[in-house]
């Protein structure tokens, strides 16, 4: 399988290569020349079959012969059997043909795991082979970092800084990040918010010449392999209400559009999807596009929903490059416009984009309504990222007779205060994250300064 840039001027790669290369030298995202596809035969061959059974189905083509087979299996099995729940991804019943697919029971609490646990494992193994080192910048608006860390943090092979916006997470999130205290981890906060966060990772790529001789690697969804293993999840929940002999449709909070991304490429390898719908806070840029053609970045705001404070959405690219005929130019031209200015898509591909989502903003007051409704209801608690998640569904259903799933993305102990504004008792933390707040932190403040951060990573990377 060979993997391209979506700005068309970077070499062509193998997966282990791409795995490893983060972004495209072009300053474009990989994406599959072409995306393998499955009969619904054989879809429907797979109901039943445990998580990792399934992951490894889906996964092994896009890896294609980089890994040996038993290796990328071996790999897979460990992943998943490190999740705190017996079906790695559970569904819950809300009512009626309305889902939750609970995506927050690996080792953070939060739908990141699912890849980062792989991805971890994965950069190790080829790592480990090429007998290489690998420096990790990832930036996280929360849940990102800690998923990255505990996936990464055992590996020889790399260290990894990730910086978080300086006051921007929420606490729990935060500890988790700077409580693992590895010799290869490093915590950054940064005084800015997500957007200079991932500015500054992506501004490294273009220029390595900081880290005198040594790779950058990407663990933000920017990176090829962590879309790959998010696909599984869209397959598994399809399965688990009939799919794919019915029709399925999807709900997904939505910040840098990866996870959304994902279902969309679920979609075109075979899944019958209905609807994919596009849920975001007040920081609704993706809303605007989708439904206005209002490629605007606007101002950046701190929200009930920390994770989704992201404006400028990296795996868009990746959707236009299809929606603009894969032509690199064309998507080269339109990213280098809206670094500066707002833009819109040509007349045909936004409406392109429209027939292939639905979407809707939620701001925090209805969030934390949703919170307080659906628990008063039916007893469960959502995370407020998932309650936008939910209340996008709601607004955005078209078919009722068709399951709606909405991909509660963290699990709702991340985030005591929406939940204590919606009146509510927020949930204990669970046993293995008891101490969190007894544990003690590590991490540097830094300005929004480019050469700092990167003075910063130069003089902490190991070289051995
Ligand atoms: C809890 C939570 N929900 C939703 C999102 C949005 O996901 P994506 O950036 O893939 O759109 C994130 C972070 O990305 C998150 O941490
Ligand atoms: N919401 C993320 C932000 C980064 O998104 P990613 O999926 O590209 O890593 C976070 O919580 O850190």
């Amino acid at each position: 399988m060979n993997y391209i840039s979506t700005r068309g001027q970077a070499p062509v790669l193998n997966f282990a290569d791409v795995l490893l290369a983060g972004l495209a030298d072009d300053g474009g995202l990989y994406v599959p020349e072409t995306l393998p596809t499955f009969s619904q035969d054989e879809i429907a061959s797979w109901a039943g079959l445990p998580y990792n059974e399934l992951a490894f189905n889906v996964i092994k083509p896009f890896v294609d012969d980089c890994i040996k087979a038993s290796d990328l299996k071996t790999m897979i099995d460990e992943t998943y059997a490190g999740f705190n729940h017996i079906g790695v991804a559970p569904m819950v019943q809300l009512g009626g043909n309305e889902w939750i697919l609970e995506l927050f029971h690996g080792p953070t609490l939060a739908f990141k795991d699912f890849a980062l646990q792989l991805l971890g494992r994965l950069m190790d193994h080829v790592l480990s082979e090429r007998g290489e080192r690998l420096v990790i910048m990832g930036a996280t608006s929360g849940d990102t970092g800690s998923a990255a860390i505990e996936g990464c943090r055992h590996s020889k092979h790399l260290d990894i800084f990730i910086m978080h916006p300086y006051n921007r997470v929420s606490e729990v999130q935060r500890r988790q990040m700077t409580t693992l205290l590895n010799d290869n981890v490093f915590n950054i906060a940064l005084e800015g918010n997500f957007d200079d966060c991932q500015e500054m990772v992506k501004d490294s790529f273009a220029d390595q010449s900081f880290l005198q001789g040594l790779k950058l690697g990407a663990v933000n969804s920017i990176n090829w392999a962590r879309i790959m293993a998010q696909i599984v999840y869209y397959f598994s929940s399809a399965l688990a209400v009939g799919g794919p002999h019915r029709e399925v449709s999807f709900s997904v909070p939505t910040g840098n559009f990866g996870d959304i991304f994902a279902g969309y490429l679920a979609k075109q390898m075979g899944l019958p999807i209905k609807q994919l719908v596009v849920a975001t806070n007040r920081n609704d840029i993706l809303h605007r596009v989708i439904s206005g053609n209002d490629m605007s970045k606007g101002t950046l705001e701190h929200t009930l929903s920390p994770s989704m404070d992201i404006m400028v959405s990296s795996n868009f690219e990746r959707l236009l490059f299809d929606v603009y005929g894969r032509d690199g130019a064309a998507i080269a031209d339109l990213m280098k416009r809206f670094k500066t200015e707002s833009v819109s898509l040509e007349s045909g591909r936004w409406e392109a984009v429209r027939e292939l989502f639905d979407s809707y903003a939620v701001d925090d007051a209805t969030t934390c309504d949703v919170i307080k409704q659906v628990y008063q209801e039916t007893g469960y608690l959502l995370d407020p990222h998932t309650a936008i998640g939910l209340k996008a569904a709601r607004e955005c259903w078209k078919d009722k007779t068709i399951p709606m799933i909405t991909l509660a993305t963290a699990h709702p102990v991340k985030f005591p205060e929406p939940i204590v504004k919606a009146g509510l008792e927020s949930p204990a933390l669970p046993a293995h994250l008891a101490d969190l707040y007894e544990r003690e932190e590590r991490f540097t403040v830094l300005p929004k300064d480019l050469a700092s951060v990167q003075a910063f990573v130069a003089s902490n990377v190991h070289r051995d």
